[in-house]
């Protein structure tokens, strides 16, 4: 019989449920707490009370559990609402018959009518076995699956209790284990709470132990399978590998045999079912397949074969996506796109052809003539050059061995290099014996095939037979004068390839030679690069400015690495630094560049054919200009010669007042920019008016009468400024002046390129001293100390001095002497202004001076002798350029003015050789301007 009571009873929150033998801790407000601890203080024993669970905010549970309050605290921060903590001990259910009357909220203590149910025998051992059962496999698996040891440890101990326990404790384990699980869910524990029978407890246990167990097996499973998933994805992954190289291998073979494979998977263009998402995979096995192609089409035995197939090997079996792998087939893409002249490839070249023609030198020199303007020495020296190459090729052809043929390498239809699988090379007995020796006959001289079953067809050597080393050219001259493209003619003439290497600022020998491969992102230098780009062994490959290569450092020697290209004895077996694999250079023709021989290393000098290029005269630059350079233009900017036309005045002040230089460049560039203006003014006026075909433009006249836009196709000299500005070499020529102790002297600069240099002398109040300025080299300081003494010997002779024996820089006033060459930042040197500075000294020192039209180059000996000079050509045409009128030399450079220096330019300039210092001034100042006292020939032997 049930018990029935009033008890205060604590409404507990939703999901909170107290079972029998749990315990909890719960916050209550001030007021529940104050009423909780009022009544622990009334109590005489320990206080009880009813736990009931709120299922909503308003309606309770009909069943509960009796607890005991074991502590009620007040903590001692007052901050929160909830201000007591209460621990509750849950001793055994209790029934709440009359739970309508609320509403009832959470957190709550209120008074409600609750009944024990009456005490339940021991329940039945049909339910008792099942829940042992069920409780033991679940806490099992928990332990099992706990990760905290201490856990596990629990599971285990509770688990051997229920094996232990006795029948009619079996209920009182199973609210101790439904309590423990914390996973069990709320409507199942507020379910449980209500079984008030032991056997019905037992069963709700059992159930509930059975669903978890369920549930945490399920998990379990779940995860696994999401495992199994993943590395089913992996495996996957891993297959379609294969597949692809499945696919590759099938390709290649297809490709060989030039049959198609029906239905195999990624055989794309052939059964249609290509997708553009194959693309990446099937252009890499395109790659290899290429690559592989490529080695295969190597020389047997080559050198290169040998390193291709090695890497090809290394390459199988590394993993595609690795670094490594990327490296070693970078490696071979460049390995296998070098032109091997001993490649079957490149046996039958098309320029043999060409050198064979009878006419090939007339086409060469045709070729020249319409590429260049005048050089007529250097095309002489380009065709006996070119009739020195063909005349070596075609001895190279005959000389080889009439008996002996190349019986040129086709791979056969299932061919792989050695690197390949060895599988599919594997062929029974005499037969694969047989077919060995076939292979081995790849690409090496055998007996002439007379009586062969099937004879190869005879070919021409290829170029590994071949030997013909061409002499090294090199070019120099001023910028614009034509070296580079006189390179592109040379290869248009042989018909072979054309690459320029850029020397200039190379201060690194790895830039020749490559980078080793042990550095990251290495590649080949600029040689392996331009063969590469010319896709034949025998370019015409053009070193460009050489003379700018840098010099021996800590990088190397960049200068050294050219040599070994240069030698014909070396370069047959040129080693780049990345390919590392001897690289036959003997084929290529080599042309250099340079603006000047002075900082050129001797020892490439000495390897070198020099061909001078000094620059052109005006007339040379107005034909130029005429041919060439408006045609170029007028074409590069979409117009045709019917839409402008220069004057030849106009072109000539473009010359002369725009541009100071020994070749075209800025006259090219010059023109350009009127041909840019005219460009934009037609564009304007076709825009304007509609008319677009320049032949029905009006004439001028008729333009504008109309009062629109006009458009005039001739440039005329004066519409120049209003073009390209103001001209920037007007100024200058107004600043060359007459004056005392001012002499022009004739120079070469650093580029080729010839000049007026004036020579500025002073006397400053001193102690006879000479100070020389203006960045001057040891040579030229030393000339210049030696005019002095010229000067001061004579001294007495000119009239400068009254006594012999008097020093003119000390009487009748001691002085210093300045002497200064303007463009002090630019490093002077040489004897040449020898004979200049002399008459610089005895202007300064007479008083007479030198004509502005008058320059003059030569060195001096103490004995007032005149020694000859180089660069006479460029200085001779620069002081033309320069507008002056009248050049001294040194008698013994007579030559060289009548060799070198065109007719026109001579008919405009007079020209005095002189051989002594006499003469010198006697030309500079004119006949008569100086006093001489005495006899000149006494005064020489005086000396
Ligand atoms: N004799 C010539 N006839 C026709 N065109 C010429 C002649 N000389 C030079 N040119 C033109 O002048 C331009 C400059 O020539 P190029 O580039 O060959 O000069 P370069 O001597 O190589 O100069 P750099 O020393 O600066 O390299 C080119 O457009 C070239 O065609």
């Amino acid at each position: 019989m049930s018990r029935s009571t009033l008890l205060p009873v604590l409404t507990l929150p939703n999901p909170l449920v107290l079972l029998p033998t749990a315990r909890i801790q719960l916050s209550l407000d001030e007021a529940v707490g104050t009423r909780l601890i009022e009544l622990v203080q009334r109590s005489e024993v320990q206080l009880v009370i009813g736990t009931v669970p709120c299922t909503s905010p308003t309606t309770i549970h009909q069943w509960g559990t009796a607890a005991r309050v074991v502590r009620v605290v007040r903590p001692i921060s007052r901050s929160s609402q909830r201000v007591y903590h209460v621990t509750l001990h849950g001793l055994s259910r209790i029934h709440y018959p009359d739970t309508s009357s609320g509403p009832f909220a959470p957190n709550e203590l209120i008074e409600l009518q609750a009944e024990y149910p009456p005490a339940d025998g021991p329940p039945s051992p049909e339910s008792i076995a099942p829940f042992r059962a069920a409780a033991s496999k679940l806490l099992d698996s928990l332990a099992q699956d706990a990760t905290q040891q201490s856990r596990r440890d629990v599971y285990v101990k509770i688990s051997h209790m229920i094996e232990e326990v006795s029948d009619d404790r079996a209920p009182w384990m199973a609210d101790i284990i439904v309590a423990g699980i914390n996973k069990i869910e709320y409507a199942d524990k507020l379910e449980y709470l209500s079984a008030a029978g032991s056997d019905d407890r037992l069963r709700r246990a059992t159930e509930l132990f059975v669903k978890q167990a369920s549930i945490t097996e399920v998990t379990k499973k779940i995860a696994q399978s999401i495992d199994e998933s993943l590395s089913k994805q992996q495996k996957e992954f891993f297959l379609r590998q294969q597949l692809a190289a499945i696919q590759r291998e099938l390709n290649n073979l297809n490709r060989s045999s030039g049959a198609p494979i029906v239905g195999a998977p990624g055989s794309a263009p052939s059964s249609g079912s290509s997708s553009e998402l194959d693309d990446n995979e099937q252009s890499e096995a395109d790659d290899m397949a290429e690559i592989r192609a490529k080695i295969e089409a190597m020389a047997k035995d080559s050198e290169e074969r040998k390193m291709a197939v090695r890497e090809w090997k290394r390459l199988q079996r590394i993993p595609s996506g690795s670094v490594e792998h990327g490296v070693i087939r970078n490696y071979l893409e460049w390995l296998t796109s070098i032109p091997w002249p001993s490649s079957a490839a490149y046996a039958n070249a098309a320029s043999t052809d060409k050198l064979k023609d009878r006419a090939f030198l007339a086409n060469a020199r045709k070729q020249l003539d319409e590429d260049h303007y005048g050089l007529e020495k250097i095309k002489k020296r380009l065709i006996e050059y070119l009739a020195v190459v063909r005349l070596k090729q075609l001895q190279a052809e005959r000389e080889a061995p009439a008996d002996t043929a190349l019986v040129p390498f086709t791979p056969p239809a299932n061919a792989e290099p050695e690197g390949g699988n060895k599988s599919h090379r594997r062929v029974e007995g005499a037969d694969a014996e047989a077919k060995d020796e076939v292979k081995d006959r790849r690409l090496v001289k055998v007996p002439h095939p007379a009586n062969q079953p099937t004879p190869a067809p005879k070919q021409k050597r290829g170029f590994a037979a071949k030997a013909v080393k061409g002499p090294i050219l090199l070019f120099v001259g001023p910028p614009g004068t034509g070296k580079t493209s006189l390179g592109q003619s040379i290869a248009r003439a042989l018909d072979r390839p054309f690459q320029r290497i850029s020397l200039g600022g190379v201060r690194d020998e790895a830039e020749i030679r490559g980078h080793r491969r042990t550095y990251v992102a290495s590649g080949p230098g600029s040689i392996v690069q331009a063969l590469r780009k010319a896709g034949r062994p025998d370019p015409v490959i053009l070193l460009d400015e050489v003379d700018k290569i840098g010099q021996s450092n800590f990088h190397g020697d960049p200068a050294a690495a050219l040599l070994e290209v240069l030698d014909p004895e070396q370069n047959h077996s040129f080693n780049d630094h990345y390919i590392n694999v001897p690289i036959d250079l003997s084929q290529v023709l080599f042309i250099c560049t340079s603006n000047s021989l002075e900082t050129i290393s001797a020892p490439l000098l000495d390897r070198c054919e020099i061909v001078q290029l000094s620059g052109y005269t005006y007339d040379e630059k107005m034909h130029i200009a005429n041919k060439f350079l408006l045609p170029k233009q007028l074409k590069a900017n979409g117009l045709t010669p019917e839409h402008v036309t220069l004057t030849q005045p106009a072109l000539m002040h473009i010359a002369t007042h725009y541009t100071r230089e020994a070749g075209v460049r800025s006259l090219e560039r010059a023109i350009g920019a009127v041909v840019r203006y005219k460009a934009v003014e037609w564009a304007e006026y076709s825009d304007a008016t509609g008319i677009t075909d320049v032949a029905s433009l009006p004439p001028l006249e008729v333009q504008e009468k109309s009062k629109g836009k006009t458009y005039k196709k001739l440039v005329e000299e004066h519409e120049l400024e209003k073009i390209l500005g103001i001209a920037r070499w007007d100024e200058e020529e107004l600043h060359r002046e007459e004056r005392r102790g001012l002499v022009y002297g004739l120079v070469v600069t650093g580029m080729g390129e010839g000049g007026i240099l004036p020579i500025e002398t002073t006397a400053v109040p001193g102690t006879g001293q000479l100070k020389l300025t203006g960045s001057l080299g040891e040579v030229i300081k030393e000339s210049g100390e030696l005019a002095l003494s010229w000067v001061k010997s004579h001294a007495y002779d000119l009239y400068i001095t009254k006594l012999r024996s008097q020093d003119p820089l000390k009487f009748p006033e001691p002085i210093d002497i300045h002497l200064h060459l303007p463009s002090g930042a630019v490093k002077k040197d040489g004897p040449s202004a020898g004979i200049a500075m002399t008459c610089a000294f005895v202007s300064l020192l007479t008083g007479a001076c030198v004509p502005a039209n008058v320059a003059m180059t030569g060195e001096v000996t103490l004995r007032g002798r005149v020694g000859p000079v180089g660069g006479i050509k460029e200085k001779v045409l620069g002081a033309h350029r320069a507008q002056v009128t009248k050049v001294i030399l040194p008698w013994a450079n007579r030559k060289d003015v009548e060799h070198d220096v065109p007719l026109a330019v001579r008919a405009e300039m007079q020209f005095v050789f002189v051989r002594t210092m006499e003469e010198v001034l006697e030309a500079a100042f004119g006949k008569g301007v100086l006093n001489w006292r005495g006899n000149m020939v006494v005064m020489e032997s005086r000396l």
